[in-house]
């Protein structure tokens, strides 16, 4: 496995934002985490970047506990996440933008920039380079917040709903980008709310709804599961839509 995510609780004072949740992406695995908002899955992928220590539990990473390292020596093993919210260095233009990510491993800045310009050719913003990053529309952010975190080359990526804000069109026109990163080897594990993305991209689905684990296998089987329907459309639905079913047949 290269994420094994154990038992993890976190508490916050009084509230339980994440009770004994588990997860395990193997090498290689493009693997989806839905549920409602709130349910505490940016707060999961706090954890596994070391932003935040949990409460209990332990996080595994390519055969070794990281559940004690920080962020940035995370980062040097090969853990990179993206923002839901993106704020590029509206100052610097987006080939220094993409360099933030590659100074991490090429200190000298003409290699951080050659790297940084062979992961925009691989994301698509060739021709953005020398534009400044404030002028990127919502799509080029979201292909820029890709780039920085793969400028780290990373073994495990992961994708805080880069598909968030985006119109049908740009959604499929960034999925093969997607599918282009894990093709190079890139373990990805993607929080999501866009499911016709989840269901074509990911092979296995967990969900997570107040704080715990309530299913996980894949994603057509997971959208199908009473306990995953109730936990979008509230109690009683999965009988309701059944029922709906039913009554067509
Ligand atoms: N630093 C914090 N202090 C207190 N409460 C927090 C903190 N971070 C998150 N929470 C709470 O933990 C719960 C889980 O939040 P989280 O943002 O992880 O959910 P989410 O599943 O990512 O939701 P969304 O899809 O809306 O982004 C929420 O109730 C949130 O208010």
């Amino acid at each position: 496995m290269m994420l094994e995510v154990s038992d993890i609780t976190m508490r916050f004072g009084g509230l339980v934002a994440i009770s004994d949740a588990s997860l395990s992406v193997p090498k290689g695995g493009l693997v989806g985490l839905i549920g409602p908002n709130g349910a505490g899955k940016t707060t999961l992928f706090t954890i596994i970047a070391g932003f935040q220590m949990p409460t209990a539990g332990r996080v595994r990473f390519d055969g070794a506990d990281i559940t004690s390292q920080p962020a940035h020596v995370r980062a040097q093993h090969g853990i990179a996440r993206t923002f839901q919210i993106v704020q590029p260095f509206a100052g610097l233009n987006v080939r220094e933008n993409i360099a933030v990510g590659s100074y991490l491993r090429h200190p000298r800045r003409a290699d951080a920039h050659a790297k940084a310009e062979a992961v925009a050719a691989q994301v698509g913003l060739a021709a953005e380079l020398d534009k400044p990053a404030a002028s990127l529309t919502v799509a080029g952010r979201k292909r820029l917040e890709l780039a920085r975190a793969l400028a780290t080359e990373p073994k495990l990526l992961l994708l805080d709903e880069v598909l968030a804000g985006l119109n049908p069109s740009e959604i499929r026109d960034i999925i093969p980008v997607i599918e282009g990163i894990r093709a190079s080897g890139v373990t990805i594990l993607m929080i999501e709310h866009v499911m016709q993305a989840v269901m074509s991209l990911c092979e296995q689905v967990y969900v997570l709804a107040q704080g715990r684990m309530i299913a996980h296998g894949p994603p057509r089987e997971v959208c199908a599961d009473a306990q995953v329907i109730e936990a979008y459309l509230g109690k009683g639905a999965a009988g309701r839509i059944n029922g709906g079913e039913a009554a067509h047949a």
